[in-house]
């Protein structure tokens, strides 16, 4: 067998999405309107095929996956690391100021996210990140990994690792 052949597991699923709230910010004066997405996610994890004939189960992979976009779904997106946003928690309450508008919210209804903006770009970066960490991938001989997020039809942001 040889191991120098790689092959590329593409997994795109309609359940791989996440409805949530955001705003995008464009500068210190400049934002969106609040708003929401259906965002969808996809995946490509590139491996050798071992003996057995397969690179990895990818119904693992599906189901990471799907955990992911829970973790993100039916909650309103901040990001934690905006030079244009401030965030404080008072009293179960989550409040956000964007230069003199403070934007306030119930805290259940929230989800700070460690990202810039909340960009499918800044998005995907995030969930790759977390992906990579999940003890499922553990000992796996993974090559690569493309993740994409999209927040409409035809607009899709990936980030991906590789081996070195
Ligand atoms: N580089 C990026 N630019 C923009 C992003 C982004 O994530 N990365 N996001 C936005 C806003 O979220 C904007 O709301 C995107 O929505 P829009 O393009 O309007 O989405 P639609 O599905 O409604 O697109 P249509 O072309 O109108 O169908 C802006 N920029």
């Amino acid at each position: 067998m040889d191991t120098d052949i790689l092959t590329r597991i593409e997994i795109s699923k309609e359940y791989l999405n996440f409805s949530a709230g955001h705003f995008t910010i464009f500068s210190a004066t400049e934002r969106e309107n609040l708003h929401g997405h259906n965002f969808r996610i996809r995946c490509n994890v590139t491996a050798p095929i071992g003996a057995d004939g397969m690179a990895f189960d990818y119904v693992m992979l599906k189901r990471v996956l799907k955990a992911l976009c829970d973790e993100l779904d039916e909650r309103l997106l901040l990001p934690e690391r905006s030079p244009h946003l401030r965030i404080e928690r008072v009293d179960r309450m989550v409040i956000a100021w964007f230069g003199e508008e403070r934007l306030t919210f119930l805290e259940r209804d929230v989800l700070l996210l460690p990202i810039r903006n909340v960009t499918i770009e800044e998005l995907a970066e995030l969930l790759l990140a977390r992906l990579r960490v999940r003890p499922e991938l553990d000992g796996r001989d993974l090559r690569a990994i493309e993740l994409g997020v999209s927040s409409g039809d035809g607009q899709w942001a990936f980030s991906s690792w590789s081996t070195p």
